[in-house]
């Protein structure tokens, strides 16, 4: 088995700085140590060897909308590795009344040309004794995370009782609940209300989606998580009121997590002001861009740790998709893509500007999102033993991200013209080099699924916690009789 060894390097984790080489043999780490020699030589100087990214939230060809986004498995993994992320986490969709288990077969299908590793999150988008139990096969079967919309009315939605419902399921399968928060019933009013007004363009996608339809969502759905006696993630933590939810739940010690995405760090609102509809379509996701006090909020979130993972919610649909929506913007494709620029972009944004360490930008971009997903140390860490994802971040790299140069197949980039400092020198998936620098030497189908294990450490604490706090029945002497 010829041998890798990563050379003249700084290795950069979640909680350490060190010079050292790293040994990869059989798609993992074997060693990690100075002066190591023996095997094919990748040269590190100069740069940072660095967990490769985990993007947990992916949409690649997702049927949405009446279409499909348009990156799949093939471009997207191609895209994420360009950019230094080595595994993505997509979300399996049920249709309303469809088996769990038929759906993950369809998405099962869908995987044959990755060219990094994945795994699925499963969505619930109905409730009955069948998902009920199937639940408990998916977990079986290694997706232990479930995907709850509170959006999407009349399509993906599901309503306070069916999430309580699983959400329970949940804590009893020692599964995570995943939340899209946004009250779907206030967002639906307010559209026909705008569209009545006439006020159809893509700004009014922004404007039938304020700051408080999230934050009501996201504090709606942690009592709820509370309730169940279950941890919940919430997915595109976009404005000061959701984060505020979301920090002060952890200050009371629920076990709470929050994801901004990297567009909502970098992109605000104005980009919907822009008069060439086209430029504002493409820039339609839900939650919206929001304001710079929003910005601030959420990137001091990340330092200071009340919100733990940044990802990109990688969802691309071309400018021909979005033009579905001309004359209502109720049917523009909600998405925007991100895989490729998400660790130059927070790198970029965020480390050099001080506003992250480098310690801090491998936690929210790898380390802690495989914790919370219970797939620590196999990913997200440098260690022996680990898989080999590995980034080789050359610091000094420059390039201005334009779609013309982009992996992703959509025909726009919401991040086009900004200049990133800092790129990947080489990207390793399981030990095989994939890109180095401008070159891609991807292959397709060498992405695995990664099975997780339910009943992670903190599932494991609150669930012991709740079952000492819980009501219990008083036991009583000298009840009087009845009647009497
Ligand atoms: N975010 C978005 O607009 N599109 C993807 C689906 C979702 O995550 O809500
Ligand atoms: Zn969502
Ligand atoms: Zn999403």
């Amino acid at each position: 088995m010829t041998s890798k060894i990563i050379k003249n390097g700084t290795v950069v984790t979640a909680d350490l700085t060190y010079a050292a080489d790293i040994r990869v043999e059989g798609g993992r780490i074997t060693e990690i140590g100075q002066n190591l020699s023996g095997g094919e030589v990748l040269d590190a100087s100069g740069c940072y060897v660095m967990p490769g990214g985990i993007d947990p939230h992916t949409h690649l060809e997702m049927p949405f909308m009446g279409t499909y986004s348009s990156d799949d498995f093939e471009s997207g993994t191609r895209a994420a590795l360009s950019g230094g992320t080595t595994m993505v986490v997509d979300f399996c969709l049920p249709s309303p009344q469809q088996s769990l288990l038929e759906a993950l077969a369809m998405w099962d299908n869908k995987t044959s040309k990755a060219s990094c590793d994945y795994s699925f999150h499963m969505a619930i988008t109905w409730w009955g004794e069948q998902v009920f139990n199937e639940m408990a096969d998916v977990v079986d079967r290694g997706i232990t995370s479930f995907k709850h919309f509170m959006a999407y009315k009349g399509a993906l939605m599901v309503d306070d009782d069916e999430m309580f419902s699983s959400f329970q399921r949940c804590a009893d399968l020692g599964a995570l609940p995943l939340v899209h928060a946004e009250n779907g019933d206030v967002v639906a009013q307010m559209t026909a209300k705008l569209l009545a007004a006439g006020n159809n363009g893509p700004e009014a996608h922004a404007y039938s989606r304020p700051p408080e339809v999230e934050g009501e969502a996201t504090n709606r759905a942690i009592m709820i998580a509370d309730m169940a006696g279950v941890p919940v993630y919430i997915v595109h933590t976009s404005c000061e009121q959701a984060h505020e939810a979301i920090r002060r739940a952890r200050q009371a010690g629920k076990r709470v997590y929050g994801e901004p995405l990297i567009q909502h760090l970098v992109l605000d609102e104005t980009e919907y002001f822009n008069r060439d509809w086209d430029y504002a379509a493409r820039r339609v996701m839900s939650p919206p861009f929001r304001n710079k006090q929003h910005q601030d909020s959420l990137w001091a979130g990340l330092a200071s740790g009340s919100l733990q993972v940044v990802a990109t919610d990688h969802c691309a649909f071309t400018t021909a998709q979005k033009r579905n929506g001309i004359g209502n913007f109720a049917k523009i494709p909600n998405g925007t893509g991100g895989l490729e620029d998400r660790m130059p972009v927070l790198w970029t944004k965020g480390v050099k500007t001080g506003r992250l360490t480098m310690n801090e930008f491998v936690a929210v971009t790898s380390t802690n999102i495989a914790k919370i997903l219970n797939m620590y140390p196999k990913k997200g860490a440098i260690l022996v033993g680990a898989d080999a994802d590995l980034v080789v971040w050359d610091p000094k790299r420059k390039k201005t991200i334009s779609a013309a140069k982009q992996q992703s197949a959509i025909d726009y980039n919401v991040f086009e013209g900004i200049e990133v400092e800092g790129l990947p020198r080489f990207t390793l998936t399981r030990g095989q080099v994939a890109v180095t620098e401008d070159q891609i030497s991807t292959e397709q189908g060498h992405g695995q699924f990664v099975a997780r294990e339910a009943k992670n450490p903190v599932n494991r604490a609150l669930s012991t916690w709740k079952e000492i706090t819980a009501p219990r029945k008083v036991e009583r002497t000298g009840i009087p009789a009845t009647g009497v």
